[in-house]
This record gives C-alpha cells, sequence and structure tokens, in this order.
C-alpha cells in the first residue's frame, strides 16, 4: 500500500494515469533552460508556449538558465532536489545529458536517478522529444507542436520507465546515456553540423552532403552481446570479475576489464574497417531520422548500427534518405548490419577523430557499454504493447487536439 499522499490536488487535476498513481501529481518542477540551445529560442518557447499550459494544470515551476557548459549537470548535482518533483529540461539532448550525469554524480544516485525526467524540445535535434511523440503514437511533429505534445505528457503526469546505458573508457571515463554512443560517420555530421546550431534539424542534412564529400573510413574492433545471447549465456561463458566502477556503485555486471578478451558467447564483428559504427536506445535521432523503429523507452536493448567500408557515396545517400521514414533496414544494403545487443565494446586502432555520447563529442579511444533496464523515469505516455509501424500516420491515444483542447484536457 502506498502511503496517503499528505498533499493532494483538487480533484478535478487527477486524471487516470499510466503509473497508476504511484507517482506523485507534479506540483513544482525544476526548469533547466538553456539560452543557446538550437535557434537560441528556449526562454521564448518557455513563456509564450510552456508557461500557460503549467498554470493550467497548476505546476509551479523554478527556472534556472544555464550560463555555461556544465552548469545544469552541476545544479542537479548539487541542488537540494526534494523540493521538486520533477526535472524538466527546455533545450537539446546536450543538456538533458549533463542532467542525467549530474544525477548519478550525487551521493544519493540511486533515488536521485528516479526523478522525473521531461524533455522540452528547444535544441536543434530533439531526439528523445521525437521518440517520445512517437511511442505514444502520434503523427511526427516538430518545433511548437513538439513541443506542445510534450509538454502535454508533463502537465498529464505520465511517466514511464527509461533504460540507461553505462559507458565506459579505457582511460577511466564513466558516463550514462540515454540516446545514443557512435562512431564515423554520423557522429562526425553532429559534430561538424555544431557551427550551424541556429539552423535547428536542417544542420544534419548540410552536415551529411558536407562529410558525404570527404567520406572516411574508420578502422577497429568491434564486440557485442546480442540481446538473445544475454537471454541464456552459455553457463561457461559469463565474466569472470565485476567491473569495478570509480565514484559509484552502479556495476556493469556484462562487461569484463579492457586488458581481458571479452566473453566468450559475445560476437567478435569479423570485419574492421567501417564508415560508422551506431548505438541507438531510442527510435528516433532527430525529427526526420527514425533510425531504430522498433526501440522502445526501455527494451532492455541498445539497437547497433554498423555499416561496413566499401559503400558507395550514392548507396549511402539513399539509406540516409530512406531514414527519414525509418525503411533503411528493407533496403538490404549488404552493408548495413543491424543488431539488438545488451553490451559492446569497440576498440578504435588509432585515436582520430571523435566519438559520440547522446550527441556530445567524446576523445576517441576503447569505450564499452551495457545497458542498465528502466534506471530513470521519464514524461511519457504509456508503452503500447507493439510498436507502431514507423511511418503511418497513428491511431490516438494521445489526441491530436488543438492547444485549446489540451490544455483543457491536461487540467480535467
Ligand atoms: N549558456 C550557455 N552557453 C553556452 N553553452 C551552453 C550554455 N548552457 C548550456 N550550454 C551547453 O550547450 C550544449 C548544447 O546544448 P543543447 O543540447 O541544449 O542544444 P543543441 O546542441 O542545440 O541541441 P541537440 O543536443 O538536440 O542537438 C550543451 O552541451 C551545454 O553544455
Amino acid at each position: 500500500m502506498l502511503p496517503a499522499d499528505p498533499h493532494p490536488a483538487p480533484k478535478h487535476l487527477h486524471p487516470p494515469r499510466a503509473t497508476g498513481g504511484l507517482l506523485p501529481w507534479p506540483r513544482r518542477v525544476m526548469v533547466l533552460l538553456n539560452p543557446r540551445s538550437g535557434t537560441g529560442c528556449a526562454l521564448q518557447l518557455f513563456h509564450s508556449q510552456v508557461q500557460p499550459m503549467l498554470a493550467e494544470a497548476a505546476i509551479e515551476f523554478t527556472p534556472f538558465v544555464t550560463e555555461r557548459p556544465n552548469h545544469a549537470r552541476e545544479l542537479v548535482r548539487d541542488k537540494d532536489l526534494s523540493q521538486w518533483d520533477a526535472v524538466v529540461v527546455l533545450a537539446g539532448d546536450g543538456l538533458l545529458h549533463e542532467v542525467v550525469n549530474g544525477l548519478m554524480e550525487r551521493p544519493d544516485w540511486e533515488a536521485a536517478i528516479k526523478k522525473p525526467l521531461c524533455t522540452l524540445p528547444g535544441g536543434s535535434g530533439n531526439a528523445l522529444a521525437a521518440s517520445i511523440n512517437h511511442y505514444a503514437g502520434n503523427t511526427r511533429a516538430t518545433q511548437e507542436e513538439l513541443l506542445t505534445n510534450c509538454t502535454y505528457l508533463l502537465c498529464k503526469g505520465l511517466y514511464a520507465p527509461m533504460d540507461l546505458v553505462s559507458l565506459s573508457t579505457a582511460s577511466g571515463k564513466r558516463l550514462f546515456s540515454f540516446l545514443s554512443f557512435g562512431w564515423g560517420f554520423i557522429s562526425d555530421v553532429d559534430i561538424a553540423s555544431e557551427k550551424y546550431r541556429r539552423l535547428g534539424n536542417a544542420r544534419f542534412t548540410l552536415g551529411t552532403f558536407q562529410k558525404l564529400a570527404v567520406l572516411q573510413v574508420y578502422k577497429g574492433r568491434l564486440s557485442y552481446l546480442p540481446v538473445e545471447m544475454s537471454l541464456f549465456p552459455p553457463s561457461n561463458g559469463l565474466p569472470i570479475h565485476i567491473l569495478p566502477q570509480p565514484g559509484s556503485s552502479l556495476e556493469d555486471p556484462l562487461l569484463v576489464p579492457f586488458d581481458q578478451p571479452v566473453p566468450k558467447h559475445w560476437t567478435v564483428v569479423p570485419e574492421e574497417e567501417f564508415i560508422l559504427i551506431f548505438a541507438i536506445y531510442q527510435s528516433q535521432l532527430g525529427a526526420d531520422f527514425i533510425m531504430a523503429p522498433s526501440a522502445k523507452l526501455h527494451d532492455s536493448s541498445m539497437h547497433l548500427f554498423y555499416l561496413k567500408a566499401g559503400i558507395s557515396r550514392l548507396a549511402l545517400l539513399r539509406l540516409f534518405l530512406a531514414m527519414d521514414k525509418g525503411t533503411h533496414l528493407d533496403m538490404n544494403c549488404p552493408h548495413l548490419h543491424y543488431v539488438p545487443v545488451r553490451a559492446f565494446r569497440l576498440e578504435p586502432f588509432t585515436s582520430t577523430g571523435l566519438m559520440t555520447v547522446d550527441g556530445e563529442p567524446l576523445p576517441c579511444e576503447p569505450v564499452q557499454g551495457q545497458v542498465h533496464d528502466q534506471l530513470c523515469l521519464c514524461s511519457a505516455a504509456p508503452c503500447l504493447s507493439a510498436p507502431p509501424p514507423p511511418c503511418k500516420s497513428q491511431a490516438v491515444p494521445f489526441p491530436q487536439l488543438s492547444n485549446a483542447q489540451r490544455h483543457h484536457s491536461a487540467t480535467r
């Protein structure tokens, strides 16, 4: 039995919720705003679109405008979070990455990481917001429509568990990731197009054409634990050591130290020359970029893609165009491999270039990671029993309402 809520909200603010009322109705939220995200409109969007919806849902907020990189990370790491029911991020995926890692750096990380998170799209990519919109069964939305959809979920008090991936590097770094790890083409596009952030989502199209012109090959060894092997591991293939994790007690039981070979039941990819390696744990990499159509907020999987060297520029361009609708796997491209995994290790042969974690740069070095199921909570509609097909308009569990209708509905 749950204890009675000492501060029950007025009855009209209690719609039935996916979580079965397990979480308190959000009454006070911390709002982190990045004035440099995307086209630089986060503050304006907050005042014009989000604040009126919060007011109608009787949700109080404490705004924090980030002043520099890592400011959000420090705020969530150092503040007393008990005064807020949720942490809201109106920015891009990069700021949410800071928030997740700031929470995991706290001495009370086990409780802190269960503080509900809400992503409101204000950046250029907004991959998690676009994925959450997709999971809700909505038609594709961008910009202000996507912001309204995500704010609506916050106002309704809908939360769902989300997987996080723990990443460790050979030099001893530990990071947590909710979206992606990458090396090669996609990561290069992300980093190279950073300077065009003010173009919004169009920065990725421009970056793709630029990087196609100077296509690079990346050499390294990729190993992974397929999901099916993790369900039935052979008794002689289990890791011998549990990797000790500096600064955190969350262990990665699927991983072994870098000086040991990966366990025997892992797959080692025979090829060692790649155009890209990309593990994504949500469906979208952007509003127009459905990379893993079957992914869900929590499915205990990383969706690992790798593209072998030797693909022509034209074939690569066709693959990327198909990702607009999430049909790239239907093209049966012999260079493209896809496998859902629970863990991976990537050992680059040279340390040139950058890797990316949730779109943020990471110096190139050996990296390994594993999924942690349902480690955090995120503002989202309840998971549908089967993932919706990728490119059709969906039936509407979360109705396509006008803003005014949504405001009304959020307060009923
Ligand atoms: N006031 C600030 N000035 C400069 N940089 C900041 C400031 N506040 C936060 N940052 C940094 O800006 C970076 C990018 O922010 P964010 O992810 O919000 O936007 P984006 O890059 O446009 O969106 P996306 O990550 O979706 O592509 C973050 O890594 C964060 O550290």
